[in-house]
């Protein structure tokens, strides 16, 4: 997996913004993002073919772009719009049975929180983890507790040069000390997805996160 498309990493679902979520999700491509992950999750969300028919128009956005589509939690839908990937947290579906199950080519990422859970998702494949959450955030009502930089770093020292994307409360003004204390890159919910001008905020984060990795 290339660590580069993790540098700005955009996660949505219909439920994360109040506009048309392919709208958001376009101009967040126009701006730079460098993946994208289908989030379907939580108070009305899609379900049944609503769901299937976002995820297909988001996976055609996405490769438009040349961005890599990945799918959360639900493997069933990534096979069926056959997705570049899937990110699975610590109690969804295993590494070893995805592996077994879905394209060998597929981009695996996986939650941790804390070390022992980054080194055991690196020992089952995981092509990244997400790492997190680093602040306090709304956007996942069942979020655990922050672990701040320093929780990051000492992750970072733990899997060598595993890949690893920020999770978690991140703004622009955070960007360079995550890139520096060791992620590859930011993951972003509603700093895009609620943004007045996704495109621009998007293009921020390129141009932070590029120059932080540029120091690394
Ligand atoms: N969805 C995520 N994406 C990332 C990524 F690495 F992509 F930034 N990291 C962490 C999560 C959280 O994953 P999980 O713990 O399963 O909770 P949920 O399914 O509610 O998102
Ligand atoms: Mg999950």
């Amino acid at each position: 997996m290339n660590r580069s498309w993790l540098r700005v990493y955009f996660i949505m679902g219909s439920n994360n913004t109040t506009r048309n979520p392919l709208e958001v999700l376009e101009e967040a491509l126009q701006g730079g993002i460098t993946m994208f992950q289908f989030r379907e999750k939580g108070k009305n969300a899609y379900t049944g073919d609503m769901k299937l028919d976002l995820a297909q128009k988001m996976k055609q956005l996405c490769h438009q772009y040349n961005v890599p589509f990945i799918v959360n939690d639900d493997v069933d839908l990534a096979i069926a719009v056959n997705a570049d990937g899937i990110h699975v947290g610590q109690d969804d579906a295993k590494v070893d049975v995805i592996k077994r199950t879905c394209p060998s080519d597929w981009i695996i990422g996986v939650s941790a929180t804390n070390k022992d859970e980054a080194i055991q998702a690196m020992e089952d494949g995981a092509d990244y983890i997400g790492v997190g959450p680093i602040y306090s955030t709304k956007t996942k009502s069942d979020a655990k507790k922050p672990i701040d930089i320093i929780g990051l770093a000492y992750i970072r020292q733990a899997v060598g040069d595993l890949p690893i994307v920020a999770i978690g409360g991140i703004g622009m003004t955070n960007v360079f000390p995550i890139i520096k204390a060791g992620a590859d890159g930011v993951s972003i919910i509603s700093a895009i997805s609620n943004a007045n001008n996704p495109r621009s905020v998007a293009q921020v984060f390129d141009a932070y996160t590029s120059y932080a990795v540029s120091f690394r």
